[in-house]
C-alpha cells in the first residue's frame, strides 16, 4: 500500500513543536482556586492545530487553528493525524474534546481547493489523508467529544460524527449535515456509514440524497448532535460528559467501541486503494470539476 509511506513521509518532515509544560487558561488553571498547586499540562501545536493535555484528568483539548474556515486541506489533515497520534500514544491522555480556535465556524470541511483543478497524483495523496483521518479518529481508543462551535459542513461534520459524542453551540445560526450532494459530489460508502451509525438509515438516506445542512436546533432533533448549549458552557459541559465517560473502566469502554465500529472500520481497510481509485476516476472528471468551480464561484459572490 502506498499510502501509509506517504503519510509516514508527510509526518516525519512535520515539525510538532512542544510550547510547555505548565497549566494553560482553558483547563484546571481556569477553575483551580489560586494558592493551590497545579497539575502540569502538556501543550504542542504545529500550524494548523492547537493541543494542550491536562495530566492530571488525561483530558486533551484539540484546537483547529486554520483560518479562515478550517478547511481540512492536505496540511491540515496530517498536522491532524500526527496530533492524534501523539495523544493516543501517550499513557497519560484518556480523553480528547476537539474545538475550533475561529469564530462561527468547527469546519467547512475538506478543502474544495485540493480536490479541484489538482492532478490524478495530488487527489489519490489527498484522499489517503483523507482517509487516515477518519480511520485514526473512528478507530480511537481514547474517548472522543466534538465540542461544535460553529458551522460544520460535510467532512466538518463527518469529524464530529466520528466521535463518541457531540455538543453544539445552540445557535440557529450554526449549521451542520452532509451537504456533499449539494456540491455535485457524493458522501463516500464510509461517511454514509458513520452517517447511518449516528442518525438510522432512513434519515442519513433523506439527508444524503437532499445533501441537508441542518441549523443546530434542527439536528439536535434526530440525534445528529446529542446536546446543546449556549456558547459560554460549551467547555464546561464537554469536561462534564467527558468525566462521565471516563468514569468508566478504560478497556471495557474500548472494547464495546471497537464491537460497535469495527465492521465500518474494515470494510474501508479491506477496500482502501480501491476506494482511492474511485475517488481519483470521480474528482477528475470535467463535470465534477465544473460543478466544484461553480461551487466556489457562488461562495465568492454571496459576499458581494
Ligand atoms: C467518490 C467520492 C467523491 C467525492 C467525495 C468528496 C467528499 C467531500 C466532502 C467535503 O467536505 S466537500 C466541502 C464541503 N464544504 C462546504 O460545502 C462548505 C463551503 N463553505 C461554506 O459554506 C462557508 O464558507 C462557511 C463554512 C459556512 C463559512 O461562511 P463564511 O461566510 O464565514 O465564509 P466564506 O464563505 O466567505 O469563506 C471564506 C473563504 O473560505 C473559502 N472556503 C470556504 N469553505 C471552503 C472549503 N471547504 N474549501 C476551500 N475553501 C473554502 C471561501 O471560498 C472563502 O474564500 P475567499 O475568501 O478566497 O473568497
Amino acid at each position: 500500500m502506498a499510502a501509509v509511506p506517504t503519510l509516514a513521509r508527510r509526518i516525519a518532515r512535520s515539525g510538532v513543536r512542544p510550547l510547555c509544560r505548565w497549566p494553560l487558561a482553558w483547563g484546571r488553571a481556569a477553575r483551580q482556586p489560586p494558592g493551590l498547586p497545579l497539575a502540569p499540562c502538556r501543550a504542542f501545536s504545529n500550524n494548523k492545530i492547537l493541543v494542550e493535555l491536562d495530566e492530571s484528568s488525561g483530558v486533551a483539548m484539540m484546537k483547529f487553528k486554520s483560518p479562515p474556515v478550517n478547511s481540512l486541506s492536505l496540511d491540515f489533515l496530517t498536522e491532524f493525524c500526527i496530533s492524534l497520534e501523539k495523544l493516543e500514544n501517550d499513557r497519560a491522555c484518556r480523553g480528547v474534546i476537539f474545538a475550533s480556535a475561529v469564530p462561527r465556524i468547527f469546519s467547512s470541511g475538506l478543502d474544495i481547493t485540493e480536490m479541484s483543478g489538482k492532478s490524478m497524483e495530488h487527489y489519490a495523496e489527498f484522499w489517503r489523508a483523507v482517509q487516515e483521518m477518519w480511520l485514526r479518529l473512528y478507530g480511537s481508543n481514547m474517548v472522543t467529544i466534538a465540542a461544535v462551535n460553529g458551522s460544520s459542513p460535510a467532512g466538518g461534520c463527518l469529524v464530529a460524527l466520528s466521535c463518541d459524542y457531540r455538543i453544539m453551540v445552540e445557535n440557529p445560526k450554526f449549521s451542520i449535515g452532509l451537504n456533499e450532494a449539494q456540491l455535485g459530489i457524493v458522501a463516500p460508502f464510509w461517511f454514509k456509514d458513520t452517517f447511518v451509525n449516528v442518525v438510522g438509515h432512513r434519515i442519513a438516506e433523506r439527508s444524503l440524497q437532499l445533501g441537508s445542512l441542518y441549523p443546530a436546533p434542527e439536528a439536535l432533533k434526530f440525534g445528529l448532535v446529542d446536546e446543546l448549549v449556549p456558547e459560554e458552557k460549551l467547555q464546561e459541559k464537554a469536561m462534564a460528559v467527558m468525566a462521565q465517560w471516563l468514569a468508566l473502566p478504560d478497556h471495557a469502554r474500548q472494547l464495546t467501541k471497537s464491537m460497535m465500529r469495527k465492521a465500518v472500520l474494515d470494510r474501508l481497510v479491506a477496500h482502501r486503494e480501491e476506494d482511492v481509485q474511485n475517488f481519483v476516476s470521480f474528482i477528475s472528471k470535467e463535470s465534477i470539476q465544473k460543478s466544484l468551480r461553480m461551487y466556489m464561484e457562488m461562495l465568492k459572490k454571496k459576499k458581494s
